[in-house]
């Protein structure tokens, strides 16, 4: 030891302050120094002042937590800013931003479905009564895609659906959705077998008057005459009916006598040719105009030949 250092003023100033209970018990082996060593062998008030100056001094250098306090106030730093991001801020201010950015990520993953319920409080009336369907649902929402899936549940809630009977009775009520389908059975019963009958005495009445007139005319044939296959089975029957009539009995074009249709001599390619016998005249040798049997032909009435004049044979006979 030298003379200059703190352990030898310590020994020479005379008998150290008793040390406190504390430091004693944290330095036990100061208290029975090794009687072996061959250097140092100090009195007893030595050893008394070596083992106080070794417990002030070696506790504050291996527990600095007990050292002098900290000032009450930290002077201001107009040069720094706190509120700065971690990137331009120094490295503890950056760490600090890091670590709080870091909370709020976590915040972030695990509390993403109470981001969603935030949104659930923004918009109830939308989601309000939408029902979790499940895990899977649970998490989308929890990811966002909450708003997608509260909507379909909300169309869902809000469409009548057909297996309810307030819905099948919304639909007859609006009337929407039938596309006419369930008015059919009853408006139609009625108007189609009016129509029906409007349809038949068309077809079967005003021929059967141009018949009278028109006697010579043959209908049988006719096309009109002839039944459709995608006409109703009542319109064919009375079509039937009327082309029973092969051709009329009588026969009277314009102001000619009246002639009784006879048998049938052949058919050509506008009508058949038939016999026909004038009506009130005495049987005895007329010919001519004046004959007593005469050759009807009927032709179609669509036919060129189909009108109510006298064809042109006729012209020619006379
Ligand atoms: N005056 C008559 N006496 C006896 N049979 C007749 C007489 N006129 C016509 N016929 C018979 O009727 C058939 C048809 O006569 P129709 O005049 O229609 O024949 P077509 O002249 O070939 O026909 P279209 O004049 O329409 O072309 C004849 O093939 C004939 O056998």
């Amino acid at each position: 030891c030298c003379s200059s250092c703190s352990l030898h003023a310590s020994i020479n100033a005379g008998p150290p302050p008793p040390a406190t209970p504390r430091q004693l018990l944290l330095y036990p082996t100061l208290q029975a120094p090794s009687s072996a060593s061959p250097l140092i062998k100090p009195t007893l008030p030595t050893r008394y002042a070596a083992m106080s100056e070794a417990a002030t001094v070696l506790p504050s250098m291996r527990d600095p937590g007990d050292g002098p306090e900290p000032p009450g106030t930290v002077p201001a730093r107009p040069d720094l800013d706190l509120n700065k991001s971690a990137g331009d801020d120094e490295g503890g201010g950056g760490a600090a931003d890091r670590s709080r950015r870091g909370g709020e990520s976590a915040a972030d993953g695990t509390s993403q479905s109470a981001h969603g319920d935030a949104a659930m409080t923004r918009l109830p009336g939308r989601i309000g009564n939408a029902a979790p369907r499940g895990r899977r649902g649970g998490a989308a929402q929890g990811r966002g895609m909450r708003f997608r899936a509260t909507g379909d549940a909300h169309t869902d809630q809000e469409q009548p659906r057909g297996d309810l009977p307030e819905g099948v009775a919304g639909r007859q009520a609006t009337g929407a959705g039938d596309h006419g389908l369930n008015k059919e059975p009853a408006n139609l019963g009625i108007d189609r077998g009016a129509a029906d009958r409007f349809a038949s005495e068309a077809m079967i009445t005003p021929q059967a008057e141009r018949a009278v007139n028109c006697s010579a005319i043959d209908r049988s044939e006719s096309p009109a005459s002839q039944p459709r296959g995608n006409d109703p089975p009542e319109i064919i029957a009375k079509d039937e009916a009327t082309a029973m009539l092969p051709v009329p009995e009588r026969v009277e074009v314009g102001n000619s006598p009246i002639y009784i249709t006879g048998r049938k001599l052949g058919k050509g390619s506008s009508g058949k040719v038939y016999v026909g016998r004038r009506l009130g005249m005495p049987s005895g040798g007329y010919k001519g105009r004046n004959a007593i049997e005469v050759a009807l032909k009927f032709v179609h009435r669509r036919s060129r030949e189909g009108s109510c004049d006298p064809p042109y044979e006729w012209q020619v006979y006379q």
